[in-house]
This record gives C-alpha cells, sequence and structure tokens, in this order.
C-alpha cells in the first residue's frame, strides 16, 4: 500500500509538508523536545522546576544557573536529585548558553528579570517568575516594588499566565509573566463570579496564610526557624505587593476598578496557601450557584478543582501539585458567602504554572509533567 500511495504522489507531498509544518510549529508541536534554561536554578522555584521537568516527556534541562553556588554540581547543592546523572552543574548567568535554547524560565528576585529578558535572544520564550512584568500599568509597578521598570518597552507585549484564564494568549505570547502565589489562589475563584456579576465589587476580604518556601530559600530574618516555628504572623497589612496585582484581575474581570481588603500570614509550613475569602453576594444568590458557575468554569481544566459537598480545601490535598481546589459556603449573615482556596505555592504558585504556560506557549498538552498527584499524607 506504501508502495501504491508513494506512486501516486500525494503522501510524499503530505509527508514532506508535515515536516516543513513541524519546522516551522512551536518548540515542542508535533513531538519536538522544548529545550529549557532554569536562570536561578539554586533557588527554591528553580529546584521545584527541576523536579516538575525531569517528568515531563518534552522538554530537556539545557543549563541551570545561579549566583552564589555557580559552579556547583546540581545535586551538591539539592542532594534530593543526587540519583539524576544528567542534570548540568549551575553555571553563573554570563556563562550560560542559549544555544538550542527554546524557553527560559527566569527564577530572579524581583527587579532582576526585566535586564535578563531583555538580553534573552528574540527566538527564545521567557517565563519570568517574578513579579517583574505582571503589572501592565508601568508607574504602578514602580510604586508597589519601589524601583524603576527596567524594561519598560517589554511590559506590552508581556502575556499574564494565569493559564485557565488567559490561555488564549499566552498560547501566542513570547513573555509571559506567571502570577504570584496569593494572586493566583485569589483570582481563580473571583474573577469568574465578578465576571458573571455574581458577587459585588464590593466588601471582598481575602484572609490569606502561606508556608515559609514563599519566601525563597536566600536567607533573611523573617524566615529563620525562630520566626516561623510555634505561631503564625500577619504580615504587609494592607500594603502588600500582592494587592495591586489582584486588583488589576479582578478589575479587568469586573469591568471596573475593584478593591479589596487582603492580609497574608506566614504559617509554620514549608509550603502551601489557604485563602478564606468573604464576598457579598449579588440580591438572592447562594453559595449553590456561586459553586455552580465555578464548577462550569472549570470543567475542562484539570488543575481547578471544585470539592464536592461540603469538602473542605486544605493546603495538605495539593502539596506537591499543580491543584488549585475551591469551595464555597453559605455564611450565616445573608447575602454573605466564604470561598475556601488552595494551592501549593511552589507549584500551581510558581513552578507547576509556569510549566502549565511553558506547554500552552509550546503548542504542547497543557497537562505534560504536571499530573503527578498531591502528597497525602
Ligand atoms: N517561592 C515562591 O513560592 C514563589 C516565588 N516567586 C518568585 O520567583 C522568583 C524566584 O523565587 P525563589 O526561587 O523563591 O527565590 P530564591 O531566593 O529561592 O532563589 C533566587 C535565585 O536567584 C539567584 N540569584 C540571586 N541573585 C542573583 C544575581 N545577582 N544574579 C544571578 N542570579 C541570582 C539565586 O542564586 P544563588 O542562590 O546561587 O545566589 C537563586 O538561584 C522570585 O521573584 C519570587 O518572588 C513566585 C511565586 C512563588
Ligand atoms: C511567605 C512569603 O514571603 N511570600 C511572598 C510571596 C511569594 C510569591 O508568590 O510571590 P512573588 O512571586 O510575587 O514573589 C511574599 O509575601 O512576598
Amino acid at each position: 500500500a506504501a508502495t501504491g500511495a508513494r506512486a501516486s504522489g500525494a503522501p510524499l507531498v503530505r509527508g514532506v509538508a508535515r515536516r516543513l509544518a513541524a519546522r516551522m510549529a512551536a518548540p515542542g508541536a508535533a513531538g519536538k523536545t522544548v529545550r529549557v534554561g532554569v536562570v536561578g536554578a539554586s533557588g527554591y522555584t528553580g529546584a521545584e522546576l527541576v523536579r516538575l521537568l525531569l517528568s515531563h516527556p518534552q522538554a530537556e534541562i539545557a543549563f541551570l544557573s545561579a549566583e552564589r553556588s555557580a559552579g556547583k554540581p546540581y545535586a551538591e547543592v539539592y542532594p534530593q536529585f543526587a540519583h539524576v546523572k544528567a542534570l548540568p552543574n549551575l553555571v553563573k548567568l554570563e556563562d550560560a548558553s542559549y544555544d538550542g535554547v527554546d524557553v527560559v524560565f527566569a527564577c530572579l528576585p524581583h527587579a532582576m528579570s526585566h535586564k535578563l529578558v531583555a538580553s534573552v535572544p528574540a527566538r527564545c520564550k521567557v517565563v519570568d517568575l517574578s513579579a517583574d512584568f505582571r503589572l501592565a500599568d508601568i508607574p504602578t509597578y514602580e510604586k508597589w516594588y519601589n524601583v524603576p521598570h527596567g524594561a519598560p518597552e517589554l511590559q506590552p507585549e508581556a502575556v499574564y499566565g494565569l493559564c485557565e484564564l488567559n490561555r488564549a494568549k499566552v498560547a501566542t505570547a513570547r513573555i509571559v509573566a506567571n502570577p504570584g502565589c496569593y494572586p493566583t489562589a485569589a483570582q481563580l475563584p473571583l474573577a469568574p463570579l465578578l465576571s458573571q456579576r455574581l458577587i459585588l465589587k464590593e466588601g471582598i476580604i481575602i484572609d490569606a496564610k502561606s508556608g515559609a518556601t514563599g519566601a525563597g530559600r536566600a536567607p533573611k530574618e523573617g524566615t529563620l526557624f525562630c520566626e516561623v516555628a510555634d505561631g503564625l504572623a500577619p504580615y504587609g497589612i494592607a500594603s502588600h505587593r500582592h494587592l495591586p496585582e489582584i486588583e488589576q484581575g479582578l478589575s479587568l474581570a469586573a469591568g471596573e476598578p475593584v478593591m479589596c481588603t487582603f492580609t497574608p500570614h506566614l504559617m509554620p509550613m514549608s509550603r502551601g496557601i489557604e485563602e478564606t475569602i468573604y464576598v457579598r453576594t449579588a440580591p438572592g444568590v447562594r453559595a449553590a450557584q456561586l459553586k455552580a458557575a465555578l464548577q462550569a468554569q472549570y470543567a475542562n481544566d484539570e488543575f481547578v478543582a471544585i470539592l464536592d459537598g461540603g469538602a473542605v480545601p486544605a493546603t495538605r490535598h495539593v502539596r506537591g501539585s499543580n491543584l488549585c481546589t475551591i469551595n464555597v459556603f453559605d455564611d450565616r449573615i445573608d447575602g454573605q458567602a466564604i470561598i475556601i482556596s488552595c494551592i501549593d505555592n511552589l507549584v500551581k504558585g510558581a513552578s507547576g504554572q509556569a510549566i502549565q504556560n511553558m506547554n500552552i506557549a509550546c503548542g504542547l498538552p497543557e497537562h505534560l509533567g504536571l499530573r503527578g498527584a498531591p502528597v497525602f499524607p
């Protein structure tokens, strides 16, 4: 049959066309391997990227960069990878080669990604895990981060990578601004409810708790054992830098400015974010209707789970996974509802969502490398 088909010429032409199309398609399409570089690989989000990429069937690590840890084998910095023989050693950023690299993950502290992204070859896609490209309005960024924006000319190109709600734009993006952890857990439930006018834009209160990995691996006083263990402390009260990011997303969804109250807390745990969100409902709307709207919104999204019945989202049930679990409850006070939203800050709140964004931007199935179940108990 093959010879007969060849004789007619058609399949041969189709084969050539397929090969040409594959060459022109996004990296990753048609089974091609995506080569990635991780800048800031010695930090917590970098290590989480490496962990997840190891089970990604179409990704290959091209380089891992670091600053203080440059020159070391990766398993010396992170012995949990001692069994993986093929990992490259950590190199200084200036010694990293972009040859053959399709995607760069930027895991640098805030205010350092602008310069990096501007220096990456234009043929590479970038997923930036810092906040440097998340705020579309440059004066807002400069006010909340208290630094000048280092690449204002690139800001209009950046797409906010909240995958489930911005998939179409991520698919064609070169620069993806990976959302913050608290804003991810807040926007996934709130944005659809605001855009459907099921909740009021006034009076939204987000009471959030995070594990200490949210603050990164670089040593600082606030994450010393004695500061975190055996207690719970609010911080950034009415002033946390995630407020403008949350309000940007909620305002876009509502079609009008939304302000909210957001209080993060540091919990004595390594990973996880739990948000208890108080909302005022539109007249006559009960929790069941909010829940039904979220179930419909995320019916085809495997990483957002609206829990059944009265199941309560908890950080221990998302630990190590790319899941966001949500449930909605009626308050005793009429016209109010309580939403609970949980993620792992290092996965859906950072590196998992970053890989999800890479998959979307490279035309790969969105779930690749991300189907690992949470680690519980
Ligand atoms: N941790 C979390 O849960 C989340 C973090 N983020 C954001 O992701 C980014 C990375 O966070 P995280 O991994 O936690 O941070 P870490 O502090 O754990 O890691 C920072 C990384 O940047 C490197 N680095 C620091 N300074 C320089 C420099 N001058 N030149 C080159 N490399 C440098 C560090 O290298 P070395 O240590 O070798 O000096 C390290 O690899 C941050 O912007 C953070 O806000 C986003 C969502 C969640
Ligand atoms: C516990 C803790 O310190 N958390 C960090 C947020 C981490 C995060 O996701 O935010 P970015 O990506 O914007 O850094 C904080 O409050 O600044």
